[in-house]
This record gives structure tokens, C-alpha cells and sequence, in this order.
């Protein structure tokens, strides 16, 4: 039977979400014993570290979580096949990215990190589990991942005990296990993990309409009633669940796009993104959230997520609602560059040569994920025009900044020698007019420096990137002092003070500031 009292849970993926999500169950569920497992060995030896400054994801707040319940009833590991046997309900929160081949190439969301967890626990499983569906997932997976499933029931499956197929040799006695599954997506966002996980604005849960999939829902309610108030776990049909995840995510990029649409917008006339973000945003009905113009989104998800709504919309043959949200992306590839032009053309036309210092790498603050961060797309346009860039964050590491610029690479390698009618024609990861770099090369004109100051002496232009706190209290007089002059400032962030920077002397450029 589905069971509706849970005592022992496994994660399938111990990234970003698994790691964090499951450490918070964990701890305010004492009486659950939470296995994550994953098949990378080096992130799950970090994720049992002593050392809590190792843990594989940086958020706020995670340390202690993990501190409080590791060894208790948190548990790493990477031997799946047995988290899966001994758990009463596994989540699936593997990685679901942007397909790089094939069909759906550069749209469509990569499945067969899913796939094969639905066909591993299927193998594994002797019981009955509640399988929830983690990871953000195009409408309608549920289907797939039941159909998996459901064909370890079948006669033929090894593990079946074909009770319904007569004179059938029985490898034992017992039923073949029962699966339910439901979507469960997550909305915690980096940076705020932690909090966001303590406090959700919602919990959502989506699950089948049959009996199995009301003591399965009800299981998971359960759980997080441990410390959601329960008038805040909503419980949905399965498709409208895996819809609403990507709907949010895009419903919140395009918020971005739209002031950064309009900043363009501020820069021609004089008036200042900011102020109009203020002055819409007390608009009860607009709100003031998620209206600060930048250098462009990033991150794992909106991208991803809004390419997988566009290819769905496209498959169920609504053309113009996927040229409107695909829109959201383009015009968020066209801030990205409009940023790298700016410098290029403050800087007299080129920067060739000239060092161009970045603060800040990942794609926000308060994380150490880079995926996606607008400052990959703004250094590969920079050393197109051969700039020399050195780059300082708090938190990521050199080889990720060169793995980022490689992988960027490899994306482009590919793309140029396949045909890729199927896929966007970014122009960020695509455009013709770039050419693909070597590694020699980017080891040549990239250089990553532990020390803000050095990564800024004798800087011909500062790019801030990513909006770490840190980057406001620097000593912004001794930081001009040691530029080349004229000194450039380009705030992607809008940031810093303008008025006292200006008093420094320098030449600062904010986004959307006319
Ligand atoms: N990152 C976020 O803030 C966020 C927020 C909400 C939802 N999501 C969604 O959650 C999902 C996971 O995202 P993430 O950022 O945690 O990804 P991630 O890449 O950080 O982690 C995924 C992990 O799954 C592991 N994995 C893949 N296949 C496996 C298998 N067969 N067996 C065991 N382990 C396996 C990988 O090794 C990796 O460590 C994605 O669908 C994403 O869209 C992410
Ligand atoms: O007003 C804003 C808000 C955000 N950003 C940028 O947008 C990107 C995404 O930021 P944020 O949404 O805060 O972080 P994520 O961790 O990507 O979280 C998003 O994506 C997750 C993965 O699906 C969801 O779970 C979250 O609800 C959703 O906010 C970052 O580059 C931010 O700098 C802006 O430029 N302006």
C-alpha cells in the first residue's frame, strides 16, 4: 500500500536543490531519516566534510542546517540503488538542462538524467515508494516517468512476481511494488535558499487523482507540515503543478526583461530606470519585487525553463504564445550585449589590450553558482575584441571561471558544426560574428585574482557583474587612485554610489541611467 506516514526519504541529485532541500527537511523533521545520494563522488565527499566552509553549495545559513542534522538523520552517500530500496518516498531533483543535441536541441528540457532514475528505482524498488518529481519538469513528465514505473509491474520485469500470468515462474512471492508519483517543484531561490525554505511563500504539490495519489500527497503534506503552516501547502492536479513551476519562472524573467526593455529605453531619454521602477512598483497591483534593471539574468533555471515552455508551446502548436515568452530571452541575450558594447565603445572603440577588471562572477549574490551568469556572455564579447579581463568574486573558484569561458566555447564549437536549424540563435552563445576561442588563449587574457585591489590596479575600466555587498564598501578613492585614468566604471549592478564616485573622479556608467 502507498504509504501515508513516512519515516525514511532518499534524494536522487545532491545539487543545488537536493543538498539544500533535503538538509532542511532533515532538520525539521528529527523523527525522517533523509538519505542524499548522487553519483558524483567528489560532491558528496564534500557534502560530508568536517570542514563546514567545503560543502559543495555556498548559501546563507546552510552550514548550520547541515551542521544540526548531518549524521543524525541526514545522511550522504553515494550508494543509490540502496537509498532507493530502503525509501519509503524518493524525490527525483537530478539536473534537467537545456538539451545540446537532437531533437529539441537548444530548447527543449534534457530528460535522461530523469529517465533514468524513474528506470533505476523501478529496478530497485520491492516495495511500494511515492516518487516526487523535484526537479523542474516539462508538463506532463509525471506520464513518462509512471509509464517507466509501471513496466516493473509487468509480467516480463525481473522483478515482477506475474501474479496475474498463469503457470508464469514466480521469482518470489511477494506483489510487485506500486508507484505513485507526484510533482512537488521547487521554488527556493540562491542566495536566499535557507530562508526560502524555512519560510515558502507556498509548498506546492500536484498528484494523481486515484486513491494511490491521495495518501501519497497526503504523505508529503505531512512532511512539511512539520514547519509550513498548512494553509500555505496547496495540493493541485499533477499537470497543473509541473505547469505552474515553469509559468512562475517565467513570469518572473519577464518582469526582468520588461525594466530592462525599458532601460534601454531610460538611457535615450534621461529618465532613470530606477526611479521608474520605484514609481511603477508601489502600484499595489505591479508590486516593487523582481524590477531591478541589470546586466541580464542568470542562473540554472529562467532561461532553461522559459526555452522548455517555448518548445511545449511550439509541440502543441501555439506559435504566437511562444514567440511571447520567447521574447524574454532574446531581449535578455540583447542586455547581456548591450552591456559588453558599452564598454567596448566607451573604450574608444576597443579594448584590445586594455585590462578591464569584473567584479563579480556568479550570477547573483550570496552564491557561488556561476550557470548562466551574464559575466561569462560580457567576457567572451570582451575577449572577441581581445580585452585583457581579471576578474575577482568572493566565492567562485579559478577553474570554474575557466570552465565557464570553455564550456562557453564547446556550446559554440558545437553549434557551428552541426546544423542547428532547431535551436535559438542566441546571440549571446551563437552569433556569427564571434569566433570560437582557444584555450590558450582564454589561459592568456584571463586572470583571476584572491585580492580585490590587485584585480583593479591599473585597470582601464571596472565591470561589476554580480551585486555582492562587499563591492559597495570598497575604498573607492584608493581604487581610482591606482586606475589608469580616464577611469571607467561600468555598474551592471546599479550599485555604487554615482554622486560620490563622480566626486572621485571617476567616469561611471549605470544601466538605464540617462
Ligand atoms: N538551482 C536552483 O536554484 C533550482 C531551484 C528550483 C528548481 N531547480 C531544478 O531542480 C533540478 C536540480 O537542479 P540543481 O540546481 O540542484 O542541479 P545540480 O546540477 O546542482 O544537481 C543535480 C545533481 O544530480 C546528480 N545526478 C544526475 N543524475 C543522477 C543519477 N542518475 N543518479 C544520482 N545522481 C544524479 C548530479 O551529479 C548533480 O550533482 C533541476 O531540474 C532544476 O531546474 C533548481
Ligand atoms: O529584480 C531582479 C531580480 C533578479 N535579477 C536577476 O535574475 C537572476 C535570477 O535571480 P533569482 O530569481 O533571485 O535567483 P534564482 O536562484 O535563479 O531563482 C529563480 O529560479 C529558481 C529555479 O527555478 C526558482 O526556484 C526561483 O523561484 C526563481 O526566483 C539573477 O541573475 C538575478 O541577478 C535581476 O536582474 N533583477
Amino acid at each position: 500500500m502507498i504509504p501515508n506516514n513516512v519515516k525514511n526519504i532518499a534524494c536522487i541529485g545532491a545539487g543545488y536543490v537536493g543538498g539544500p532541500t533535503m538538509a532542511v527537511i532533515a532538520q525539521k523533521c528529527p523523527h525522517i531519516k533523509v538519505t542524499v545520494v548522487d553519483i558524483n563522488e567528489q560532491r558528496i565527499a564534500d557534502w560530508n566534510d568536517t570542514d563546514l566552509s567545503k560543502l559543495p553549495v555556498y548559501e546563507p545559513g546552510l552550514d548550520q542546517v547541515v551542521a544540526e542534522a548531518r549524521g543524525r538523520n541526514l545522511f550522504f552517500s553515494t550508494d543509490v540503488e540502496s537509498a532507493i530500496r530502503e525509501a519509503q518516498m524518493i524525490f527525483i531533483s537530478v539536473n534537467t538542462p537545456t538539451k545540446t543535441y537532437g531533437v529539441g536541441k537548444g530548447m527543449a528540457a534534457d530528460l535522461k538524467y530523469v529517465e533514468l532514475c524513474a528506470r533505476q528505482i523501478a529496478e530497485v524498488a520491492t516495495e511500494d515508494k511515492i516518487v516526487v518529481e523535484k526537479s523542474t519538469l516539462p508538463v506532463r513528465t509525471a506520464q513518462s516517468i509512471r509509464t517507466i514505473l509501471d513496466a516493473s509491474r509487468s509480467p516480463h520485469h525481473p522483478l515482477s512476481s506475474s501474479p496475474l500470468l498463469p503457470g508464469s515462474p514466480s521469482p518470489d512471492s511477494s506483489p510487485a511494488p506500486r508507484f505513485s508519483v507526484l510533482s512537488n517543484p521547487e521554488f527556493l531561490a540562491e542566495g536566499t535558499a535557507v530562508k526560502d525554505l524555512h519560510n515558502p511563500d507556498r509548498v506546492l504539490i500536484g498528484g494523481e487523482e486515484d486513491e494511490d495519489g491521495q495518501r501519497a500527497m497526503e504523505a508529503l503534506v505531512e512532511v512539511y507540515a512539520n514547519w509550513v503552516p498548512r494553509e500555505r501547502i496547496l495540493t493541485t492536479r499533477i499537470w497543473s503543478s509541473e505547469l505552474s513551476k515553469l509559468t512562475a519562472n517565467a513570469f518572473l524573467a519577464q518582469r526582468i526583461s520588461s525594466i530592462n526593455a525599458l532601460s534601454a529605453l531610460c538611457e535615450k531619454t534621461g529618465a532613470d530606470v530606477d526611479e521608474v521602477a520605484h514609481a511603477i512598483g508601489t502600484d499595489t497591483r505591479i508590486g516593487p519585487k523582481f524590477l531591478k534593471s541589470s546586466v541580464g539574468f542568470g542562473g540554472s533555471c529562467f532561461q532553461k525553463d522559459i526555452l522548455n515552455l517555448v518548445y511545449l508551446c511550439r509541440h502543441f502548436n501555439l506559435p504566437e504564445v511562444a514567440d511571447y515568452w520567447e521574447q524574454v530571452v532574446k531581449l535578455n541575450d540583447y542586455q547581456k550585449h548591450r552591456f559588453a558594447k558599452q564598454i567596448i565603445d566607451t573604450l574608444f572603440n576597443t579594448v584590445s589590450g586594455k585590462k578591464i577588471a569584473f567584479l563579480g562572477w556568479a550570477f547573483k549574490k550570496d552564491t557561488n553558482d556561476t550557470r548562466e551568469s551574464a559575466a561569462i556572455y560580457v567576457a567572451d564579447e570582451l575577449l572577441q575584441d581581445h580585452a585583457e579581463i581579471h576578474i575577482y568574486d568572493p566565492k567562485v573558484s579559478k577553474e570554474r571561471i575557466y570552465a565557464d569561458l570553455e564550456y562557453l566555447q564547446e556550446h559554440r564549437r558545437e553549434n557551428s558544426s552541426r546544423n542547428s536549424d532547431n535551436s535559438r540563435n542566441s546571440h549571446s552563445c551563437n552569433s556569427s560574428q564571434f569566433v570560437q576561442l582557444e584555450s590558450s588563449f582564454i589561459k592568456d587574457h584571463v586572470h583571476i585574482h584572491d585580492d580585490p585591489y590587485n584585480a583593479l590596479e591599473n585597470a582601464h575600466a571596472i565591470a561589476i557583474l554580480t551585486e555582492w555587498d562587499e563591492f559597495r564598501s570598497y575604498d573607492w578613492l584608493r581604487i581610482y587612485e591606482a586606475m589608469r585614468k580616464p577611469a571607467f566604471v561600468f555598474d551592471g549592478r546599479n550599485i555604487l554610489n554615482k554622486e560620490e564616485l563622480k566626486e572621485i573622479g571617476f567616469n561611471i556608467k549605470g544601466i538605464g541611467k540617462g
